[in-house]
């Protein structure tokens, strides 16, 4: 991305502390996943996916990132173990990438980003009766992140249901069905995992996430990138290429960062 692109990248999560303050608090999310501050932990237990969920999906562009929102209130998608006290409900997913050769994940291991980021988002539904009231609260979300990187096509192809569907969301606010996929295909073999608590990685910033972080990374073809990154937002009918739309690294402020593999 050009330079002025980059000023403009380098304005926006900066200036968030003016409207939500909570952006220099010591639960900020993403952070660097640093081995020196990592430790194993035997009692965290394998995460469960008991996936059940036929429910539509809707794949739309909300001008931030595109969007797959799962119906969670029949047939839900439910989500435990891991670190997780309860039940959480799969409510969103959506991706975080770069352009043309920067990286765009959020979170970084031992300094290193991947090309981009897919994000799981589940709310606790033992707790709380919609996502909209959980996200606020501290054990409100568990966010799943799975890193990605340019490799050979997804073996499940599950994630090219999405990218094969991107050029028909353009536009800010298009919507498009996509049903029949299957989350649990977008995890990677391995569940090894790192978790973290921290918080949304855009405004409003809420300090509410169970981070759980797979170690593992998923590869996707260079046109499947391509596709993400070439995906356009028409905004005040001017096609706007979306810009980095992943947030520098958080200081961790003392926080510890738990691994379920040794
Ligand atoms: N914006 C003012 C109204 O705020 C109400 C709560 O907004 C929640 C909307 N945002 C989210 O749900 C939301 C969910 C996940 C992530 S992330 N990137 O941390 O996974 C970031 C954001
Ligand atoms: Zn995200």
């Amino acid at each position: 991305c050009s330079f002025k692109h980059a000023r403009f990248l380098l304005r926006g999560p900066h200036t968030w502390v003016h409207q939500f303050p909570i952006a220099q608090s010591s639960r900020q999310s993403p952070v660097d996943l640093r081995s020196s501050e990592t430790h194993f932990d035997a009692k965290l237990q394998p995460l469960n996916y008991d996936d059940k969920a036929t429910s539509s999906r809707m794949l739309n562009n909300n001008g931030l990132s595109f969007k797959l929102s799962f119906d969670d209130s029949s047939d839900p998608c439910v989500l435990n173990g891991g670190p997780l006290d309860g039940d959480f409900r799969l409510n969103q997913l959506h991706m975080h990438w770069g352009c043309d050769k920067l990286p765009g994940s959020e979170h970084i291991v031992d300094g290193n980003a991947y090309a981009a980021e897919l994000h799981m988002v589940h709310w606790n539904s033992s707790k709380y009766s919609s996502m909209q009231q959980a996200v606020t609260q501290p054990d409100g979300l568990a966010v799943i992140g799975v890193f990605i990187q340019v490799g050979k096509e997804h073996e499940h192809k599950e994630l090219k249901k999405i990218t094969d569907l991107l050029p028909k969301i353009t536009n800010e606010g298009s919507k498009i069905e996509l049903s029949g996929l299957n989350p649990l295909l977008l995890l990677p073999s391995s569940t090894a995992y790192w978790t973290y608590l921290g918080s949304l990685t855009t405004p409003p910033l809420h300090e509410s996430v169970t981070w759980i972080v797979m170690k593992e990374p998923l590869s996707i073809s260079k046109q499947q990138l391509k596709a993400i990154q070439s995906l356009y937002f028409l905004r005040s009918g001017k096609y706007e290429r979306l810009l980095n739309n992943n947030r520098p690294p958080q200081p961790l402020a003392g926080r510890k960062i738990r691994a379920s593999f040794k």
